[in-house]
């Protein structure tokens, strides 16, 4: 649903977009007081009121505001997630948009973010925002966060970098974010540092990426209806093979293993992971510690396994990738190189 252009717009400003879905970026206090606390509704201010609540934005660019969702970020399915990222493409591809800033809680918004910097093939900046406090909350982070990322996608230096994820004046990779706190405003973090800062409302660049991601992406979401199912197995002791097996039974075509450091797998369960191989699943070993590469062949035998490990991405982000990686290949070994990849 696409509601009213939101700003006057007279000549050179850059033309953003902006897609609002929900999160706590959108909520408003119930407890009737404004100390930042967890009583407030996520999801219930729209897209051009906070728009509105900004008024340095006008400034900054002529924005045209949607809702496209009105939801936690918790509610996010895959269905939502290729509806998202079939309207960031189609907005990309647009000529009269020079970026995209999406609204967007900030539970999943690494997951949402790494979707889109893998599927969405554009050089145009696509930014994504949100919020750890309710715009009625004493010192709401909102209102800067979205100034700062309406300030980055509209910022011809932003190009061709990938989706990126503005926070507490941090510009964060999609390849690397994640939210690291359940509370304060530096919630979000990247565990080989943020690509740059937003300086005095302008971005400011410390480091490129490696791999490829948007334009350079092997996927894109124009040829992808549907994601292949991927389930997701914690590691903590004295764990259940039952897990796999419902996962599997569910029609799952691949479980990450979130392992213990390196991607351990007990003793108890190393049986597991072929049989699961002969049954079609293929087996993503993670780690649960949150940083740092799971590697090939260390303390478990993964060519004998059949299985692949996520290099260093986190376990969220490694059941995207391997989704997508599902929509190219069954085999292994490509898959292997997949992960390494990206
Ligand atoms: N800070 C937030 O946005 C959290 C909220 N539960 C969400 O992810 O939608």
């Amino acid at each position: 649903m696409t509601t009213a252009a939101s700003t006057s717009a007279p000549s050179a400003r850059p033309r953003i977009a902006l897609v609002a879905t929900g999160g706590t970026i959108a909520g408003a206090g119930t407890g009737g007081d404004a100390t930042p606390s967890a009583a407030y509704q996520s999801a219930v201010v729209t897209a051009d009121a906070l728009v509105a609540g900004v008024p340095g934005l006008a400034r900054l660019a002529d924005l045209r505001a949607e809702q496209l969702f009105q939801i936690d970020s918790a509610d996010f399915t895959d269905e939502r997630l290729l509806q998202l990222a079939r309207r960031v493409a189609a907005l990309c591809a647009q000529p009269d948009f020079d970026g995209v800033v999406i609204t967007h809680g900030t539970d999943t918004m690494e997951e949402t973010a790494y979707f889109l910097h893998l599927t969405v093939p554009t050089d145009k900046p696509v930014v994504l925002t949100g919020a750890m406090r309710p715009g009625t909350a004493l010192a709401a982070d909102g209102p800067v966060n979205l100034l700062h990322a309406v300030a980055v996608a509209a910022h011809p230096s932003s190009a061709g970098r990938g989706v990126l994820v503005v926070m507490n004046e941090q510009i964060h990779s999609a390849r690397d974010v994640a939210k690291v706190h359940a509370m304060r405003v530096d919630a979000f973090a990247s565990p080989h540092g943020a690509l740059g800062l937003v300086v005095e409302g302008t971005p400011r660049w410390y480091r490129g990426l490696t791999r490829p991601h948007t334009r350079t992406s092997e996927f894109d979401i124009a040829a992808i209806d549907t994601l292949p199912l991927v389930g997701v197995v914690a590691s903590h002791g004295n764990m259940r093979r039952e897990l796999y097996d419902a996962w599997a039974s569910a029609g799952a075509r691949a479980i990450v293993h979130v392992g213990f450091g390196g991607g351990t797998v007990p003793a108890y369960l190393q049986a597991l992971l072929p049989e699961l191989r002969d049954r079609g699943v293929q087996v993503v070993r993670a780690a649960r510690v949150g940083d740092g590469p799971v590697i090939r062949n260390a303390n478990y035998d993964d060519d004998a396994a059949g299985s692949v490990v996520v290099d260093d991405q986190n376990p969220q982000r490694a059941r995207l990738l391997a989704a997508l990686a599902l929509t190219r290949t069954q085999d292994a070994c490509e898959i292997q190189q997949v992960f390494w990849r990206y």
